[in-house]
């Protein structure tokens, strides 16, 4: 009898221990483990490859699942869509030149068709000059009667006469246009690369976002649009998302977590298939701290410093943050793309 009473006694008291411990596992899941969908949780990658944890300050990845897109991703990829042709258009010039921005060399169609008609009017000077100057020689022939005399003068002969003539008739027919030819070649070829194929640079200007074709005339980097402060309303809901992690982002660096605003640049990169960044560190004339949420579909980042590599695999809807060493010291690197599309969002802060 006392036996299974103690049984029964231990049995309960066991049960309740093992519902509890549940009860605490299952609220820990659901704290940490990103549940319910939109809660991000954060796992720290650099630590455990680097050895000197006093270097690594921060690289960290949270996930979300963005179940439901929000708004502006469904407008952001409208926006990749509609790819206006803006190239006379005034306010993006200046809108270029306005930021001075290294990684965003301000050259536009135009600045590139001014540089054409300048070849153009020297090419055209110079031919003129040479023709004018040689009328004033024929001119000169003409009027002296005494023709040997006045070559003997001017140090001419009659056969450096004959070739200068034969030199400007073959320079304005043959070398002035294969002159031209090249030049446009060049110029044409040139703007392609740097601006892209047909459309050159392309926007939507409603949204503040002013897209580039490709990088640095690489035909894998990602087209690119760079927005500066501030930042536009298309990007106001990630933002806040973003924001409502400060208390967790940027450990160890709570000068970076607490600055106001948070980041006020912000990159859009569209990855076509096979796309790539090659390894990098972000320019320094953005802060320590950056963002970058990975959209559309899934890449893998690649870091690297002395020999070592860690690869981090961005899941749709990741947003990683770095700081100190992974934004300074290691590199990093898109791998190539292998879906049709992929988009980033890089969120940063302009030095001041
Ligand atoms: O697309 C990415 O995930 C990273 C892009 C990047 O590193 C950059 O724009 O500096
Ligand atoms: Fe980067």
């Amino acid at each position: 009898m006392g036996s299974v009473c103690l049984l029964s006694r231990l049995s309960f008291f066991l049960g309740t221990i093992l519902v509890s411990a549940l009860l605490a596992l299952v609220t820990v899941a659901i704290t940490l483990g990103g549940l319910p969908a939109d809660r991000w949780h954060a796992r720290r990658l650099l630590r455990e490859h680097d050895p000197n944890a006093e270097t690594v300050l921060a690289m960290q990845l949270y996930y979300a699942s963005l179940e439901t897109k929000p708004k502006w991703l469904d407008r952001l990829a409208r926006l990749f869509r509609v790819r206006h042709l803006l190239v006379e258009d005034e306010d993006i010039t200046s809108w270029v030149g306005k930021y001075d921005i290294k990684n965003v060399p301000p050259i536009t169609n135009e600045d590139l068709e001014s540089e054409k008609a300048k070849m153009i009017q020297r090419l055209w000077r110079g031919t003129r000059a040479r023709a004018a100057y040689q009328a004033k020689v024929d001119e000169a022939l003409e009027a002296e009667e005494d023709r040997s005399k006045y070559l003997h003068q001017h140090g001419l002969t009659e056969l450096s006469v004959q070739i200068s003539r034969a030199f400007d008739t073959v320079s304005l027919m043959i070398i002035a246009p294969a002159y031209f030819v090249t030049i446009t070649v060049l110029l044409v070829i040139g703007s392609r690369r740097m601006l892209g194929e047909s459309t050159d640079v392309f926007a939507d200007v409603s949204d503040g976002l002013l897209f580039r074709r490709g990088g640095r005339g690489c035909r894998g980097e990602p087209d690119q649009a760079n927005v500066f402060p501030p930042i536009p309303p298309v990007a106001e809901a990630l933002l806040r998302r973003i924001r409502s992690l400060s208390t967790l982002a940027f450990p160890g660096q709570p000068a970076l977590r607490h600055r106001r605003p948070l980041f006020d640049a912000m990159a859009v990169n569209r990855y076509s298939e096979g796309g790539y960044t090659k390894a990098h560190v972000d320019l320094l004339q953005y802060d320590d701290g950056i963002a970058i949420v990975s959209l559309v579909a899934p890449a893998t980042l690649a870091f690297r410093m002395d020999g070592k590599c860690v690869r981090v695999r961005l899941g749709v809807g990741s947003l990683l943050m770095m700081c100190g060493s992974a934004r300074y010291e290691w590199t990093h690197e898109v791998e190539r793309v292998h879906k049709d599309e992929r988009v980033s969002v890089v969120l940063r802060k302009l030095v001041q």
